[in-house]
């Protein structure tokens, strides 16, 4: 199954007194790459792991392909297609990229992540892994463990785990993070490629102009409300966006 449509539609999440996010709106079609912006604790990780299923909104609702999905636990919303690949990485750390990737692979049809363990020996799912290795460029250092690799390899290793429950819908939670500017222009274009019929990203970074390079929708939000959408230059051209997000009105 594709992706048809995401619409999340009003949400708000309060932690205690603070408004993490109010009324979000915003909605994606397949085979599209949004760039979802916002300076720090504008609430993008949250709104992530509302979609994800991570955290309940107290208001609105997330429908996939039309059917509502809000209250849905996150292995049900895996099963519909969507993934998560986290900002801070956590491979197991004693089992090769291979076997990490090969995990994740079982995880998508499995309830429980220990079953999900004992299906990992399986001849068909490591070379599935092998192949989603080689997609994120990783195919040389498959036996490695993930201490013996560099950050840029473990936050390829984070988006080949999500594509590993083979996802209509991919949030990615800043995947640039940390990187040297040729390995974040590398993944900002691994990203890019990612994109196709049948698989849509949300891409939230800080790394402004490596958005701006690769995604052609944007989405802004600032202190838990949406400032702007749509096509990258008319978003980075609003004054709203200019002024809240960048800091200058021109
Ligand atoms: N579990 C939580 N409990 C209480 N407050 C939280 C929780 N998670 C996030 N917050 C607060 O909600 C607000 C939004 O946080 P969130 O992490 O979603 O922002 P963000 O846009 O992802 O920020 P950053 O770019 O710094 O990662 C922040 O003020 C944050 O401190």
């Amino acid at each position: 199954m594709t992706l048809q449509r995401l619409q999340i539609n009003n949400i708000s999440v309060k932690f205690g007194g603070l408004a993490a996010l109010q009324n979000v709106s915003f909605e994606l079609d397949d085979n599209q790459l949004l760039g979802f912006i916002g300076p720090n604790g504008a609430g993008k990780t949250t709104l992530m792991r509302v979609i994800m299923g991570m955290i309940n909104p107290n208001d609105g609702t997330v429908i996939l392909n039309g059917n509502d999905i809000t209250h849905l636990k996150s292995v049900h919303r895996i099963h519909a297609g969507i993934s998560l690949g986290q900002q801070i990485v956590k491979p197991l750390r004693g089992m090769s990229l291979l076997d990490n990737v090969a995990l994740a692979f079982g995880g998508n049809k499995l309830l429980s992540p220990l079953k999900a363990l004992m299906v990992r020996g399986k001849s068909a799912e490591r070379d599935a892994a092998h192949e989603i290795l080689k997609l994120v460029g990783l195919g040389d250092v498959v036996n490695k463990l993930p201490n013996e690799v560099p950050l840029g390899f473990l936050k390829r290793l984070e988006v080949a785990r999500a594509l590993a429950l083979k996802p209509t819908l991919l949030l990615l939670d800043e995947p640039l993070a940390g990187l040297s500017k040729p390995e974040a222009e590398e993944m900002a274009d691994l990203i890019s490629g990612l994109t196709r019929p049948g698989l849509s990203v949300i891409l939230i970074e800080h790394n402004l102009p490596q958005v701006l390079r690769v995604c052609p929708k944007l989405y802004v939000q600032a202190n838990g409300q949406g400032l702007a959408y749509g096509p990258t230059a008319q978003v980075m051209a609003d004054p709203v966006v200019r002024k809240a997000y960048l800091g200058k009105e021109a």
